[in-house]
Formats: C-alpha cells, sequence, structure tokens
C-alpha cells in the first residue's frame, strides 16, 4: 500500500460544523439551522494528495488515480447491484478485473520498457456506495460543446437504471451554481430526449469559482458524487475540489468529465463533441467553396473555434478538401514576401481562379495584435480574449490585392464558430457520451475519486487529474497528421527551425516517468494498490 500515515479518526458520523450556512450564497446565516448527519467518516492524517505511482517488473508504471479509502478508513463496502440486473448479469467477466490497466503508448519496440499505465475504467464487484445513500450532483462549466446534453443524461441513466439511485441533482450555470442558484432535480423523465438538444439544460458559465464556497455547498447540501463536467479550466477546478473534500475528510467523490470543443485535453484519445464540430465545419467550408467557385477571383474565409489548438481547422480541413490553406495556432505564418501566406494567395487565384482558407481562431495572434496593438484582456475565467483573426486576415487581404494587383478579386468571410459547438451530438459522439457517463458513475460508485474519465487508445481510463491539467493538447506540426494536411493543400509549410525545435520539445510527455525519477519518490510502491 501506498505510505499514508494512520491518525486518530474523528467520529463516524458528526453533525455539520456549518449548519449556520446560507445554502444559496454559502454564507453564514442565522437562518434556523437544520440538524442532519454529515456524511464524514473516520479519516485518517490529512494530507495533500501525492501521485499514486505503483511500478512493476519490466519498466511497468501504474499513474493510479486516489481512493476514498486513501484517506477514510473503515469504509463498508456492498456488492455491486449490476450483478442482479438482467442487461448486465448475463455479459461473462462483465466486472473489471481489478489488475486491469490501460498502456499509454501502443508503439513499441522489442526491448522498450513497459512504460506508463491507467486504471481501467468500468464496474467493479464491490462498491462503495449504498444506492440509496448516494446523493449525485451534475455541474457543467466552460464553453459549450456538442454532447453536454447527452452526457448529463447518460450519468443520471446510468446512476438510476444500472445503481437504482434515485437522488440526482443539477447544479444551474456552472461553478457558481453551487452556492448561488437552486438545484434542478434530475431525474430519466426529466432529462429524456435532451440528447437531441444543443446545449446543457443545466446551464454553464466561465468564473465565479470559489473552492470554499462550493465544497461548503457539497457538504451542506449532503452531496456524495459531483460529476464534473469541464474543459482544462473546469478540470483544474475539479482538482482543487477534491483536494479541499479531501481536506475536510469527506466521503465524496469527485469525477471529472472532460469536454472542450477543442480537443486541447492531453492524454485521451480526442473529447467528445469534436467530432460533431468537425462535421459541423463541413457547412462551412462547403458554402465557403460554393462562394468560392460561383465568383470571380474568389477567396472563401472560414473561422473555426481553437483557442491555443488547431485541430478542428486541422480535421475539417482533411474532411473537406476543398481547404487550400489552414492556418492554426501551432504553425505561425507570415504574410509579405517569398514563402508567405500573400505570395500563395496569388498564385492560387492565377492558377485556379478561387480559394478556400480556414483559419483557427487562435492562429497569428501575435500577427493580429502587432497590427491592432490590443489590450490582454481576459474572461471571467482568465482565458486572453482573443482578437478576430478572420476579420484582420480578410482585411490585409483586400488591401493587398487591392495595392499590389490588378484583379477584379472577391472574398467571402464566414464566421460559424457557435455554430459548430451550438449543435446537438451527432450518432458517433452520442455513444463516447454514454460510454464516458458509464464509466464515471462506474468509478464513483466503486470509490474511486479524483479522477477524470476518458479513453486511451479506444479503452476508458481512470486518469488523476495533474496527468490532463499539466499540459493542453495541441496540434504537433512535425507529426505526420500536419504532413498528411500540408500535402491536401499545397500550402507553404510557413516552417522555421525555431518552430521546429519547439514543436519537438513540446512533444516530449512532460510526466513519462522514468525509472531514476521513480527511485526518489517516496510514494512508489512495487506491488499494485488493490482497493
Ligand atoms: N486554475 C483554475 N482553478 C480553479 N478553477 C478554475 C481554474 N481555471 C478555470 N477555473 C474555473 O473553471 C470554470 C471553467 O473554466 P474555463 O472558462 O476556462 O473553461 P474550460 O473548463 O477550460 O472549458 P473550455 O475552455 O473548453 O470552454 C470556470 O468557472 C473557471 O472559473
Ligand atoms: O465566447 P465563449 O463562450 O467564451 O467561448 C469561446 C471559446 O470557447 C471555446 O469554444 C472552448 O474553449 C473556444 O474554442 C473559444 O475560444
Ligand atoms: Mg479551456
Amino acid at each position: 500500500m501506498h505510505s499514508v500515515t494512520h491518525a486518530a479518526s474523528i467520529g463516524a458520523f458528526k453533525l455539520s460544523s456549518d449548519k449556520n450556512r446560507d445554502r444559496k450564497t454559502g454564507n453564514r446565516n442565522s437562518r434556523k439551522p437544520e440538524v442532519k448527519l454529515t456524511h464524514r467518516s473516520p479519516v485518517m492524517a490529512v494530507s495533500e494528495s501525492q501521485p499514486k505511482v505503483v511500478t512493476g517488473d519490466h519498466g511497468y508504471v501504474l499513474e493510479d488515480v486516489p481512493h476514498l479509502t486513501d484517506y477514510i478508513t473503515d469504509l463498508p463496502t456492498y456488492p455491486n447491484p449490476l450483478q442482479d440486473n438482467p442487461a448486465y448479469a448475463v455479459v461473462e467477466q462483465y466486472f473489471v478485473d481489478m489488475d486491469d490497466t490501460i498502456a499509454q503508448k501502443i508503439v513499441v519496440h522489442a526491448n522498450s520498457p513497459r512504460g506508463t499505465h491507467f486504471r481501467r475504467a468500468g464496474p467493479r464487484q464491490k462498491v462503495y456506495f449504498k444506492s440509496d445513500d448516494v446523493h449525485a450532483c451534475i455541474v457543467t462549466c466552460g464553453g459549450l460543446c456538442p454532447g453536454l446534453n447527452t452526457v448529463i443524461r447518460e450519468i443520471v441513466g446510468s446512476l438510476h437504471d444500472m445503481y437504482g439511485v434515485k437522488r440526482i441533482e443539477g447544479i444551474e450555470g456552472g461553478y457558481r451554481g453551487f452556492y448561488s442558484r437552486n438545484t434542478i432535480p434530475l431525474t430519466p423523465k426529466a432529462v429524456n430526449g435532451i440528447h437531441k438538444r444543443g446545449g446543457t439544460i443545466i446551464g454553464t458559465s466561465r468564473g465565479g469559482y470559489d473552492n470554499k464556497k462550493i465544497v461548503n455547498s457539497i457538504e451542506d447540501r449532503g452531496i456524495n458524487q459531483v460529476y464534473i463536467i469541464g474543459g482544462d479550466g473546469t478540470q483544474k477546478g475539479a482538482s482543487a475540489i477534491y483536494e479541499e473534500v479531501r481536506r475536510r475528510g469527506l466521503k465524496v467523490a469527485v469525477v471529472g468529465i472532460p469536454k472542450t470543443i477543442d480537443n486541447d485535453i492531453p492524454v485521451i484519445d480526442q473529447s467528445f463533441g469534436f467530432d460533431t464540430a468537425v462535421e459541423e465545419a463541413q457547412r462551412a467550408i462547403n458554402a465557403a467553396h460554393v462562394e468560392a467557385e460561383s465568383n470571380e477571383n474568389c477567396i472563401g474565409l472560414v473561422k473555426l473555434m481553437g483557442r491555443n489548438s488547431g485541430f478542428i481547422a486541422m480535421y475539417a480541413t482533411l474532411a473537406s478538401r476543398d481547404v487550400d490553406c489552414c492556418l492554426i495556432p501551432e504553425s505561425s505564418f507570415y504574410l509579405e514576401g517569398p514563402g508567405g501566406l500573400f505570395e500563395y494567395v496569388e498564385q492560387r487565384i492565377k492558377e485556379n481562379g478561387h480559394m478556400v482558407i480556414v483559419v483557427a481562431e487562435g492562429a497569428g495572434q501575435d500577427l493580429v495584435a502587432e497590427s491592432l496593438r490590443t489590450n490582454d484582456d481576459k474572461d471571467a475565467s482568465g482565458n486572453k480574449l482573443l482578437n478576430d483573426v478572420g476579420l484582420w486576415l480578410s482585411q490585409k487581404i483586400k488591401e493587398h490585392f487591392k495595392k499590389q494587383t490588378e484583379m477584379e478579386f472577391n472574398l467571402k468571410y464566414i464566421d460559424p464558430t457557435y455554430m459548430i459547438r451550438a449543435v446537438p451530438s451527432n450518432a458517433s459522439d452520442n455513444v463516447y457520451c454514454t460510454l464516458l457517463a458509464q464509466s464515471a458513475v462506474h468509478g464513483a460508485m466503486a470509490g474511486y475519486t479524483g479522477f477524470t474519465v476518458g479513453p486511451v487508445h479506444g479503452r476508458e481510463c481512470y486518469l488523476p487529474f495533474y496527468r490532463i491539467t499539466e499540459k493542453q493538447n495541441k496540434v504537433v506540426i512535425t507529426d505526420r497528421m500536419w504532413a498528411r494536411m500540408l500535402s491536401s493543400t499545397n500550402q507553404p509549410s510557413f516552417l522555421n527551425t525555431k518552430d521546429i525545435i519547439e514543436s519537438i520539445m513540446d512533444e516530449a510527455p512532460p510526466t513519462q516517468l522514468l525509472d531514476d525519477q521513480l527511485a526518489d519518490n517516496s510514494l512508489v510502491t512495487k506491488e499494485a494498490t488493490v482497493c
């Protein structure tokens, strides 16, 4: 077992210490106190959580996720109700073997070490919550993404149909809803059919993160399973909620479900909604192509989402085959001179009479900022507000053609940014969302906490929060996918040596633990921790 010291236990149940706190605002007030039992259990010494790393033979490393038993002693277990569920009981080996782990790297050489692994998601034979005791909540934070409603629906469905859980609430309007809004009861009936709608039925927001108030609200409401759906910012917040829950010794499973239209969450194969967004982007690209083809010397310019990562633009370009140039944040470009964008645009228009450009919203921000001298404004969550590269580029291309060429010239700018994320998820994203939700629920019921769920090489895994918050997933411009994209458009690569070196540096996985690093880590054990 990993090294967590035992300490004097706190009474199994104790009266809420925060009984005078206003449930809506999280502030103390003079309302008549409601006497209730909290879900505190005997806890071990309150320690900051440390990565749980287990090593095995031949360089095997398991980067495990926390479990409630890491800090609470004597937790009772119960047989998993799924064993009596007619739909699942017939499936042989339905329960996941406790030793099942998924390799992070699957391209290996004969003498490669076995490398980093993650715990496989899925139902366990014993669970740490009695169905009647579960009080779950779901919150959605950050920008919209196709599939949010599907994940909500499937969490409710999984809790209810698989585990017989009846108390599930939606936290309204993102993190701040924990302490400033009422909750929305989520029943199978209430969520039936919501997967056919875009958006999130419980609302979302940026900013408003107050760790103490959020955990006070969780504690006051007696919530013991928290499902947090959101992007990189949200998952950082979820990680801090888990730490606070742990510090207070609460029997509360904190589970993250990664959401991002930008596909910028690392480690996992792909984020839900991305597939739908790429599909939806085709409509804008097709429109740009039709306009460009039908007008003389015409450029169709489409701006797509992608703040720091250009995956939507790259995949939409590759899928379309009508695009002549794709610009993303990871690959800097320049306008003037040999090999620059203007030269290429002129050449394409002369050769073909039309062209389509796809630009990710985060591309060329250094150039736009230089030319517009804008402020460093941020949104409520602290994300840098971007300049409109699409408008800027349209303007620059128009100016160039007016000044430098005699050509009659047209440019049609299409900005479908919100349209690609406000749509309902497509069929494949719906299935993906179902797997994510079921895996999240199985993990919480099995007592795991402080984790995010996601597929690694097609298998659902439980990932420690730090693994998905430590960096953003970016398009690697020295990788074959970007090369495929370049060869499909024939655009200049705009690459210089500095970009190539930076890209190669970015590619090295920062927490791919090496044996010599592990030797110094006091939490590393030589046998797997079985919970
Ligand atoms: N480092 C952080 N620690 C705690 N909370 C955070 C942190 N960063 C962001 N948050 C909170 O998480 C929520 C969502 O963050 P943000 O608006 O950045 O969206 P996101 O989850 O990254 O999703 P996306 O960027 O894909 O829309 C906000 O309520 C924000 O206050
Ligand atoms: O305008 P909003 O709602 O803050 O969201 C815009 C951002 O959200 C995302 O869709 C996801 O982070 C980005 O692509 C985009 O920059
Ligand atoms: Mg984000």
